[in-house]
């Protein structure tokens, strides 16, 4: 338990003293209890003699209402201080691990290991949101308030305090197992509720495709079977943890019973005195009802403690660092230097080298699967080359910040995201700084200004969570836009050819020249035109260079670049047709 603890108290962080003040409000608030109690006692004493000291009596009755005041007073701030503690320590953690998410390989995102991030973010740290501080603080209160009243039971009679010491050790012995199953089965249900929770995202999300396909009922057998995972991991929880909550309360309730009948035997033996033997009566009530309260938040705390355990996992993941923080030069050529890079151990890139000068357009081609998507990416650091190296103007990207290297890179890729936020506020994602006339410059660029003027709301209209209310084409055009007005110096680009039709097609070509002109360029080239104008064409095939230089040399050599253009051509006239 005390592993639990400090791993809570280190997440707590900043909010460390937060934590502290209610803990400290919540050690008065005990105070109160056992205050309350002493003036029971007194009234008790004062009624037993006959009540021959009234005003003791008034004066502990004065005390039991300044308790409950005290009381009300430390309860409410305890609560004010753990609700802070409690939502900003999560929030911070969210934070933290955001931040996190953006130093980390992309690769590490596909891991399966990784596949919960969201549900991790959201449903594994809500648990400790709404519970951790309202834990701690009941089980400090309750083991706090108890082991005063078992000293105050000793002084009255030190059989009875015996017997509440011994009733006590078995208790803890027993939420300590409980403890230990709870370390076996946490785990397990915590992933169950994260599944879960990705699962009905998933379906929700995938509701399109699965109307589509017809797929109601069988396409959400994963959100089926994600429910019955978690109904099944509770029903364990719940089927492991009642025997021991059953036994616990059952030692409770026997040491309750055992200690009223001493305490009415211990006074007909003329062993005890009327005032102990009913403060015995009520305080055995007391003592148990509060480590019972303490030892149930006990149990709760392992699953804390487990979704802690995952945030320390992702946090715990190596970053991609900047070696040493250089500044990038004036120039803007990028350089391949003998790279390799696998996924694991499936080579994808095996030994390339090239140059794009700057200001100039490289295209990649090849079969499916050869490479191209991955080779952009290495250059934006999405993962790390295993061999060989990379440098723009000279520096190894390895040697730039993180930061400094995506200000300078501009990425446009087929799949595109657009926020569920204003398309003005889309649009300057690429520079939060930019004025309106900026946005509205850059979406002219993009081709997309007229379109956005014809919608009733303008650059305010909000667009769709994923860009849900705009075409395939459309939501193009304001990447491309967003990517226009960051203005970067090195554009990657997947030229999309799918989701366009003719006119369409031309628009965004209008908006893809506008972003390339004076730009040092890298593309996953698709269209005949843009291929053939590109200043260098590099063909892969399964992750290595099989050609490489301009149309017109390349197209006189047999291989994989003229049969590509002949399947192309083709395919371009059948279209016109
Ligand atoms: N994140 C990943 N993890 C593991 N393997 C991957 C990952 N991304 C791609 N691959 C694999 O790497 C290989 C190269 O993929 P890549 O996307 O770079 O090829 P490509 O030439 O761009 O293909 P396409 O033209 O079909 O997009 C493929 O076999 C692919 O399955």
């Amino acid at each position: 338990m005390l592993e639990t603890l400090s791993k809570i108290w280190r997440f707590s962080a900043k909010e460390k003293s937060n934590l502290n003040k209610s803990l400290v409000i919540s050690v008065i608030h005990a105070f109160f209890y056992v205050l309350q109690m002493g003036a029971v006692y007194f009234i008790l004493l004062s009624i037993v003699n006959n009540g021959e000291k009234l005003r003791t009596s008034l004066m502990s009755f004065a005390i039991i209402l300044a308790s409950i005041f005290g009381r009300m007073i430390t309860n409410y701030y305890a609560q004010l201080r753990q609700t802070h503690a409690g939502y900003f320590m999560v929030a911070n953690a969210r934070i933290k691990m955001t931040d996190k998410l953006k130093k980390i390989p992309m690769g590490l995102l596909n891991n399966s290991k990784m596949e919960n991030i969201s549900g991790i973010l959201t449903t594994g740290l809500s648990e400790t949101e709404n519970t951790v501080p309202s834990i701690l603080i009941t089980m400090l209160t309750g083991f706090l308030t108890a082991f005063v009243f078992t000293i105050m039971v000793f002084i009255f009679d030190i059989r009875i305090g015996i017997v509440v010491a011994i009733a006590t050790l078995i208790y803890l012995y027993v939420s300590d197992r409980m403890q230990k199953v709870s370390a076996k089965v946490a785990p397990k249900r915590a992933n169950a509720q994260i599944n879960l929770s990705d699962r009905v995202l998933e379906h929700i999300q995938a509701m399109p495709v699965i109307k589509s396909f017809n797929l109601t009922g069988k396409g959400d057998k994963n959100t089926r079977d994600a429910i019955f995972e978690s109904k099944k991991t509770n029903l364990e929880v719940e089927r492991r943890f009642t025997p021991f909550t059953i036994f616990s309360s059952l030692i409770l309730n026997v040491a309750s019973f055992i200690l009223m009948y001493l305490a009415i035997r211990f006074y007909f033996d003329q062993t005890m005195n009327l005032t102990n033997s009913l403060m015995t009566l009520i305080m055995s009530y007391m003592i148990f009802s509060q480590i019972q309260e303490a030892g149930s938040s006990m149990s709760e705390l392992r699953i804390v403690a487990s979704s802690i355990d995952k945030v320390d996992d992702i946090m715990s993941l190596s970053e991609m660092k900047s070696k040493s923080g250089l500044k990038l030069t004036s120039k803007r050529n990028i350089e391949f230097n003998n790279v390799s890079f696998s996924y694991g151990n499936k080579k994808i890139i095996d030994k390339v080298s090239f140059k794009i000068p700057e200001k100039t357009t490289v295209a990649f081609i090849g079969p499916s699967g050869a490479g191209k998507t991955t080779l952009s990416k290495l250059i934006a650091r999405f993962w790390d080359v295993d061999s060989g190296d990379i440098t723009i103007g000279g520096v190894n990207i390895k040697d730039i910040s993180l930061e400094e290297l995506m200000d300078n890179i501009s990425i446009v890729f087929q799949s595109v995201y657009l926020f569920n936020d204003t398309i003005e506020n889309n649009i300057k994602f690429g520079n939060p700084n930019a004025s309106h006339e900026e946005v509205i410059n850059a979406a002219k660029k993009a081709a997309c200004h007229d379109f956005i003027m014809a919608l009733p709301k303008g650059y305010d209209t909000v667009i769709g969570e994923g860009g849900a209310n705009l075409s395939g084409g459309e939501k193009q055009r304001i990447s491309i836009a967003r990517a226009i007005i960051k203005d970067a110096p090195i554009i990657i680009l997947d030229e999309a050819t799918a989701n366009v039709d003719p006119e369409n097609e031309d628009k965004l070509q209008i908006a893809i020249n506008s972003l390339m002109k004076e730009k040092t360029v890298i593309m996953i080239a698709h269209k005949l035109n843009t291929i053939k104008n590109a200043d260098q064409i590099i063909v892969l095939e399964k992750g290595q260079i099989v050609q490489k230089g301009e149309h017109d040399e390349l197209i006189k050599e047999e291989g994989i670049y003229s049969d590509f253009i002949k399947i192309r051509e083709k395919a371009e006239n059948w279209k016109i047709k």
